[in-house]
């Protein structure tokens, strides 16, 4: 199902214009959400974001502990879909395309749309199956030739080919966290997704990893959209051209990341980036 066409930016106060003129650059975003809401059974937890992602930038979601970032970015790819309680309302289009639309394969979406979790989670198989199982299940390679030129390119694409190249029958779960993660992201890339979504991706990670997931996170800049959820404001900073900050379960700004912290256009986007609160 083709949605509406959304001429108009989301009414969310802070950097838009400037938002607005790099739509105009770069045309229609990857990802629009408008008017969504989630609920956890009577328990409302996102009201009425609407949102647009490009596939430009990397987007940080950032925000105080329970404000609804995970919530929101689960609701990216439907992995609420997994929690029985939990409801969402509004629209969620991927290319135009209503993501809750009842023909939706989400299977497939969750592949065009991927994730990567607060805790690396690699499957208890080999390094060389943790990236063949996707690419082999999506029909995307015709041989084990294809295989393993899709395992080499998805681990060189996220930094982790040289130390695993030797190495490729060993256990997922035996690597360091830090390369465990990358061999996630590896995962996620072999798929050939359009967005990748990383819910604190550094957050279990000690600071020379982390260090190497961000750089990871610039080079993958531009080739997909990328949201990433995290605690740091340093992080985001880093690693974002673009932040929304999220309180209580609304979108309160959304803008450059430059302008989002130097310049908030919401007194509650201040305090939390001056550290009153969170
Ligand atoms: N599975 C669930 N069932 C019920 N309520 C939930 C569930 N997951 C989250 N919530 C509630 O929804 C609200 C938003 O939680 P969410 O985890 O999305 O926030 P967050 O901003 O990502 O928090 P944090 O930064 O601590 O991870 C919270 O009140 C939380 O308790």
């Amino acid at each position: 199902m083709v949605m509406t066409e959304y001429p108009e930016a989301p009414k969310v106060r802070g950097a838009m214009p400037s938002i607005d003129a790099e739509r105009a650059e770069h045309g229609p975003a990857k990802m629009t959400a408008r008017d969504v809401s989630v609920y956890y059974g009577e328990k409302q937890a996102i009201d009425s974001v609407s949102i647009d992602v490009f596939s430009e930038y990397v987007t940080a979601f950032i925000g105080p502990s329970g404000c609804g970032k995970s919530t929101f970015l689960r609701s990216l790819n439907r992995m609420n879909d997994t929690i029985a309680a939990a409801r969402v309302t509004g629209e969620i289009a991927l290319d135009g395309e209503d993501i809750y639309a009842s023909g939706m394969d989400v299977v497939q979406l969750r592949a065009r749309v991927g994730m990567v979790f607060q805790k690396p989670n690699p499957f208890p198989k080999s390094i060389y199956e943790n990236i063949a199982y996707g690419p082999r299940i999506h029909g995307l390679a015709d041989s084990k030739a294809d295989l393993d030129v899709i395992v080499e390119k998805s681990l060189q694409r996220a930094g982790l080919w040289n130390e695993v190249k030797d190495r490729l029958a060993d256990t997922g779960t035996a690597l360091s966290g830090g390369q465990q993660q990358r061999l996630c992201i590896a995962r996620a890339i072999a798929v050939e997704p359009e967005v990748i979504l990383m819910d604190e991706p550094c957050s279990a990670l000690d600071p020379i990893a982390t260090a190497k997931i961000e750089e990871l996170i610039d080079d993958l800049r531009g080739n997909y959209a990328i949201v990433i959820v995290t605690h740091s404001m340093q992080q985001a900073a880093r690693v974002s051209q673009r932040t929304a900050f999220f309180h209580l379960g609304h979108l309160v700004e959304y803008g450059l990341t430059s302008d989002v912290f130097t310049n908030p256009a919401e007194e509650r986007t201040k305090d939390y980036i001056t550290g009153r609160y969170g």
